[in-house]
């Protein structure tokens, strides 16, 4: 399934972006004044190949929550079984993400790809467990290999079945106590930067324990091995599985899948980030499909954002992840593709051009 939806993936069509490009210089507007929103109307017809690109609707949130082995290092002030807590808020409607995609008019589906706890089944969760938690990313491989390939797997099928349930549009949420330190180890592997640079304070930590948590990556990465640079897809296979999250690997099939399918993907924090990396690692072209939907607070998600050189749309000091930062984006990246469909052409309306 990996294969197939990597040999499924088209990058950008060169033509769509042009003829998105000129278009754009028709309509009744100053040329370049909707700034960003140009460049992601032009990026999604890029994406879809098409001009305009189809409006973006309806949006589907998945949020992939797992646990962590690294969680008993003590990276986190929060107990291990708020994971499993949150899941059941967002399932009765109570978190902040529910907030945000009522108001957005998007759907939630919660996937377990990795809690430490048995969930009871309920409509609206997708059982899709690799194991109870990870395990710890300091003293050796998080996963193995097949698990991780597993959890994208599991990413891969969550987008097609929204797809298939008519998303044209997916967002990425996660939830998992302790994956900001997964998160840290991601990027530092994948955008090869010190681990200092790219952790972050997570859900807020004091300095002992932030000392901890970058002494912890750093742990990791040597213990792993993973000090070189990643030259082939296996090498990320094997970095996403060393150092990964099951919400990491499953969102960064969640990234593939939805570009297989040339649905666009808005990501979310660092967690997203992240896993963009892994997505990116595997078929660069994947990132033509992806649009960055904030940028969070954690350090991390900048260095993340630069390297895959990603524009975030919104910048709102947000580090809560759930989606929250995408659901937020989604209701921009509409009005940059309805300006596409809606907006008259200087020849249409009669409006005078510029004359110098
Ligand atoms: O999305 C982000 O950028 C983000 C930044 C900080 C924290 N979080 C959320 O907080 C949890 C992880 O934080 P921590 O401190 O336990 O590693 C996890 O559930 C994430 O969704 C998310
Ligand atoms: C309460 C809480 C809600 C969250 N949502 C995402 N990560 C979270 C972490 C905590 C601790």
């Amino acid at each position: 399934m990996l294969a197939e939806t990597l040999a499924a993936i088209r990058p950008a069509d060169p033509r769509a972006i042009a003829e998105a490009r000129a278009y754009q210089d028709r309509l009744t507007k100053p040329r370049g004044s909707l700034g960003a929103l140009e460049e992601i109307a032009v990026r999604l017809a890029g994406a879809a190949g098409a001009t305009p690109p189809p409006m973006p609707e309806p949006a589907a949130l998945a949020i992939f929550a797992a646990d962590h082995g690294v969680h008993a290092r003590g990276v986190t002030p929060w107990p291990q079984e708020v994971t499993v807590q949150m899941v059941a808020n967002f399932l009765s409607g109570g978190a902040v993400a529910n907030a945000f995609a009522a108001q957005a008019g998007v759907s939630v589906t919660v996937v377990d790809v990795g809690v430490a706890a048995d969930l009871p089944e309920a409509p609206n969760l997708v059982n899709r467990k690799i194991a109870y938690g990870t395990a710890d990313l300091s003293e050796g491989p998080a996963m193995s290999v097949d698990q991780a390939v597993r959890a994208l797997e599991a990413g891969i099928g969550v987008a097609r079945d929204l797809v298939a349930s008519g998303a044209r549009c997916l967002i990425t949420g996660d939830m998992g106590i302790a994956n900001t330190t997964a998160s840290a180890a991601l990027i530092a592997v994948f955008a090869g930067r010190d681990p200092a640079e790219v952790t972050g304070r997570g859900t807020g930590i004091d300095d002992e324990t932030f000392d901890r948590k970058v002494d912890i990556v750093r742990a990791a990465l040597r213990t792993n091995g993973l000090s070189g640079a990643l030259t082939a897809p296996s090498d990320a296979l094997r970095a996403l599985a060393a150092v990964g999250g099951f919400e990491h690997a499953a969102i960064a099939g969640f990234i593939l899948g939805g570009a297989a399918a040339r649905v666009p993907v808005i990501l979310d924090g660092v967690i997203a980030g992240a896993a963009a990396l892994v997505a990116a690692a595997l078929d660069p072209a994947a990132l033509d499909h992806c649009i960055a939907g904030h940028r969070s607070a954690e350090p991390g998600h900048a260095a993340a954002l630069a390297h895959l050189g990603l524009r975030p749309l919104v910048d709102l000091g947000l580090r809560l992840g759930e989606g929250t930062g995408g659901l937020l984006a989604y209701p921009v990246v509409c009005a940059a593709v309805r300006v596409m469909h809606d907006v008259a052409t200087f020849d249409s309306a009669g409006v005078t051009e510029k004359t110098v």
